[in-house]
């Protein structure tokens, strides 16, 4: 299906300001799209605008972009839901949590008086479905699932529904492709393709750390110097943020029953004890 420049989307709207939605704003607003987010407190509005901030300023001193000011000038945070109401895409990027996003995406049903809007949701793998059937309009929901840092991977993982319309899916595509990114078409099953492999990698990490196999450090330099990747399984989980991975684990578990996804005792009482990993200061490392 060819999108027509009619059907192209421009005027961008996120909820959730966190680690993945403030990624999610600079790639939008860096693409020269008009960008709405909306937080829910005044502490993680002025959090969201730090956090795009220091990252725009990182890309102006590599040349990347002109000046973080020109590119902060698209963007508008706000904690009211209903400055969404004029918005062609809304990506939702709350918390991991099927209750709270079946709730908001009953809101957004609401506000967004756009006919043809698309409800985008971000999850790593709640099912597209719960979301499509809490609205009025589930041929309009898709997952336009982005990777952590969203401005460096360029993977998007595009996840329509039984319900999605190859429209909502085509202009999904269009728009992620406009921000740079490279799309890969996933069905609407717990985990999608990346993290259905990555996750009871990372679950392995855990137990193999928590049963005195080895310690953090080793485990993550084996697998940085012996398999090449850019960081070990224990450090990514810190970098993903502890409560996302538990909450994917259990989403895959619900799926699949399989024991490989269920979340290990350990990351449990970590999560318990608000060791979160990067966005709190300490999980298997502290910074
Ligand atoms: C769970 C979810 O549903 C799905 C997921 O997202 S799973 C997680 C997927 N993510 C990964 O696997 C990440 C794997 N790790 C990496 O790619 C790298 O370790 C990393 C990019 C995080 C850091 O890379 P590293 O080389 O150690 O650090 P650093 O030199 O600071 O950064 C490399 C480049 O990325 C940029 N960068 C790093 N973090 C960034 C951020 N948060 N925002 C913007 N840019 C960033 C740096 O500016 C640097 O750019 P340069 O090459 O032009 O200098
Ligand atoms: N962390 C990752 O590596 C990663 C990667 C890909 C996808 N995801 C997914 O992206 C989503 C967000 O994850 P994150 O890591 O950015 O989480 P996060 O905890 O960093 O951020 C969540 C943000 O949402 C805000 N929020 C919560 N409820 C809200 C509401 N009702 N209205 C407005 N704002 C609200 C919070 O204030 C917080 O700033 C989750 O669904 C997660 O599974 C995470």
């Amino acid at each position: 299906m060819t999108i027509s420049s009619e059907q192209q989307v421009s005027k961008v709207g996120v909820v959730g300001g966190g680690l993945m939605g403030s990624g999610i704003v600079e790639v939008s607003a860096r693409a020269g799209q008009d960008v709405v987010l909306v937080e829910s407190g005044v502490d993680s509005a002025r959090a969201a605008k730090a956090r795009l901030a220091a990252s725009l300023e990182r890309a102006a001193a590599k040349g990347r972009i002109e000046s973080a000011e020109g590119v902060l000038q698209r963007v508008h945070v706000v904690s009211d839901l209903g400055a969404l109401a004029d918005r062609e895409i809304v990506v939702e990027a709350i918390v991991e949590d099927e209750t709270a996003k079946v709730a908001l995406f009953k809101e957004l049903d609401a506000v967004v008086e756009d006919p043809r809007a698309i409800f985008a949701s971000n999850t790593s793998s709640i099912p597209i479905m719960k979301l499509g059937v809490a609205t009025s309009r589930p041929g309009q929901v898709v997952g336009v699932h982005f990777f952590n840092p969203v401005p460096v991977l360029r993977l998007v993982e595009l996840v329509p529904s039984l319900l999605t319309s190859p429209e909502t899916l085509e202009r999904s595509r269009s728009w992620a492709t406009g921000l740079g990114k490279q799309p890969i078409d996933c069905q609407d099953r717990a985990g999608f393709v990346v993290n259905a492999l990555l996750i009871p990698f990372i679950l392995s990490a855990i137990r193999m750390y928590e049963s005195g196999f080895a310690s953090a450090e080793d485990i993550d330099r084996g697998l940085v110097l012996g398999a090449a990747h850019p960081q070990g399984p224990l450090a990514l989980a810190d970098l993903i943020g502890l409560d996302t991975t538990q909450a994917v684990a259990e989403s895959l578990y619900e799926e699949f029953k399989e024991p490989l996804y269920a979340a290990p005792p350990l990351l449990q009482r970590m999560v318990a004890a608000g060791l979160l990993g990067r966005k709190s200061g300490r999980g298997f490392y502290t910074y």
